[in-house]
């Protein structure tokens, strides 16, 4: 029998925080009923992170990739969101082979802090100014989500949009508690940048998780 770190560093048990049924409230995908499989383990530290319990991976028990699938396809959805926490510290292997065997439609929401692994159908990279991403991620982006704290936040999605493929999705979010003061300057870019769109936290609207 091999030992948890072991099990871990093959990506087959990894710490779950949370899986939960609900909507995809961000994005491409928005409005999606989609299975939200939430890792635990952080080292990006955003100061503006909406999860930052799920920074400690110990904190979180481990479950195996089959538990985590098992419970997944309780559920009507085929569409499963791997988030956390930050995801790509995990070897996404495992899990994602065994979703897509089960039918689902595998997306991912990573800041691409650590180098990519996992079948993954979709890709949402959202990078920090708080850790460089790995130059990997910038091919395997499907969309770029920027989110918008302060006016400098403009010039760092252009600097991320100039990286990304031809076909990726530009996307600028507001950052919840700042959404107020945001949003303007988000509705005013947008006009004069149309290939980018805006992205809302549609759940938090809604208030469900
Ligand atoms: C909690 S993160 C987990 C996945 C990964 N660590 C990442 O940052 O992409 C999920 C998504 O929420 C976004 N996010 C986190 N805190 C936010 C906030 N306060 N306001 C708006 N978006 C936020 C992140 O940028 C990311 O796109
Ligand atoms: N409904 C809902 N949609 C989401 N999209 C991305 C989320 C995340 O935290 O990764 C998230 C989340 O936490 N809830
Ligand atoms: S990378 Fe994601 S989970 Fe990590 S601190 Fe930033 S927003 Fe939170
Ligand atoms: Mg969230």
């Amino acid at each position: 029998m091999e030992d948890n770190k072991t099990l871990v560093r093959k990506g087959l048990s990894l710490p779950l925080m949370e899986a939960f049924y609900t909507i995809q409230g961000e994005g491409v995908f928005s409005g999606r009923p989609a299975y939200f499989i939430r890792l635990g383990g952080c080292d990006v530290g955003c100061v503006w992170c909406d999860v930052k319990a799920s920074w400690e991976a110990e904190k979180w028990p481990l479950k195996t990739v089959e538990e985590i699938v098992e419970e997944a396809a309780g559920f009507p959805a085929r569409l499963a969101v791997i988030t956390g926490g930050e995801p790509l510290m995990y070897d996404l292997g495992p899990l994602t082979s065994l979703l897509k065997e089960k039918g689902f439609t595998v997306n991912l929401e990573t800041s691409g802090t650590h180098p990519f692994s996992g079948a993954l159908d979709w890709v949402c990279f959202s990078p920090k100014k708080f850790k460089q991403p790995d130059p990997g991620i910038y091919a395997r982006a499907d969309e770029l989500k920027v989110i918008v704290y302060h006016r400098s936040d403009f010039d760092f999605a252009l600097k991320h949009a100039a990286l990304v493929g031809r076909g990726c999705h530009k996307l600028l979010q507001p950052e919840w508690s700042k959404a107020a003061e945001v949003t303007d300057m988000i509705i005013k870019f947008v006009k004069k940048h149309p290939e980018w769109r805006i992205s809302l936290q549609t759940h938090k609207y809604m208030e469900i998780p």
